[in-house]
């Protein structure tokens, strides 16, 4: 696989703010990444230097083994959807897409017509006359017609409706297997997106928490459920992240993937095992009750 991103030591201070502190991080070629972690997390500021539109305090970024810094041969492979693009004052949502029709060299003008039918867009409306959910649809279609190499969709969803939510996944989807590249989503709708994710990045106070693949990630915790007795016997040794009682019944969640042996006690005991989702992975790590807990930080 080849590297496209190469971050190292990165920092941005704002004052006495380290919005991103001394950052690792490498993103490689035709995956699908998920930028995951809290407010204020500084996810959005590293997006922003890797696509230029920002300068570190210190540290390296590579982008297509370049510097990015005003230049056009990697910035026209680089397309960046946030929620807050602002657009000048008399465009239209067809001017919107004419513009990036001259700017990304891989536009595709039919795909991009079929998203402006499937998401019921006003091709001649002015963008200032949108709705919020009308307004993250334009940046949708950009994103994903763009087939930029190098994709990042930062909170691309604000009021943008489950129907058209689940449109944006299947067409990323199908659009991604025909045209693999590079694609990071950072959002909070960790359930919804976590079965796309090939990678998962958590970013937690400026720092990188977890740079994991995501299947690897999706065995690392298991919740157990059953008579509080018996769960206590199954979790002698092993590392409880998070319990709960609940009359004579309890809820634990232990990290580690279980044995067979564990397995099988648990069957014996009547208790049963579910694996974690992702976003009560995240939950628990950047609760900062398991950041530290060793087999989880990197
Ligand atoms: N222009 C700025 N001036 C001062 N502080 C800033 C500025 N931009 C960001 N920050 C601070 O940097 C930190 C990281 O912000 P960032 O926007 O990168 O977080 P985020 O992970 O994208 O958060 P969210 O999920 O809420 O969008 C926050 O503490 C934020 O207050």
């Amino acid at each position: 696989m080849n590297t496209i991103v190469e971050l190292t030591g990165l920092t941005k201070t704002y004052g006495k703010t380290k919005a991103v502190d001394a950052v690792n991080l490498k993103l490689e070629e035709g995956k699908i990444y998920g930028l995951l972690g809290r407010n204020g997390a500084g996810k959005t500021t590293i997006m922003h230097m890797i696509t230029a539109q920002m300068f570190p305090t210190e540290g390296k970024i590579r982008v297509f083994g370049e510097e990015p810094y005003e230049n056009a041969g990697v910035l026209n492979r680089i397309c960046f959807i946030k929620e807050s693009q602002k657009y000048p004052d008399t465009f239209r949502v067809a001017d919107v897409l004419n513009v990036a029709k001259l700017f990304y060299p891989n536009w595709d003008a039919a795909f991009a017509n079929q998203l402006v039918e499937e998401f019921r867009l006003p091709l001649k409306r002015k963008m200032k006359k949108l709705s919020r959910g009308m307004l993250s649809s334009v940046g949708i279609i950009v994103g994903l017609a763009s087939r930029a190499p190098l994709t990042f969709f930062d909170e691309p969803y604000l009021g943008l409706d489950a129907v058209a939510r689940s449109l944006f996944y299947n067409r990323l989807l199908e659009d991604y297997a025909e045209h693999p590249r590079t694609i990071v989503l950072s959002t909070h709708l960790i359930d919804e997106v976590s079965q796309m994710l090939e990678h998962v990045i958590v970013v937690d106070k400026g720092r990188v928490l977890l740079d994991e693949e995501a299947d690897a990630l999706r065995g690392r915790a298991s919740t157990i459920v059953g008579s509080l007795q018996k769960l206590e016997l199954l979790l002698e040794g092993k590392e409880v992240i998070h319990r709960e009682p609940l009359g004579s019944l309890g809820t634990a969640t232990v990290l580690g993937e279980l044995s067979e042996r564990d397995r099988r006690r648990a069957a014996e005991f009547g208790l049963e095992i579910t694996p974690v989702s992702l976003q009560q992975m995240i939950v628990y790590m950047t609760n900062a009750k398991v950041g530290q807990e060793k087999g989880v930080s990197k």
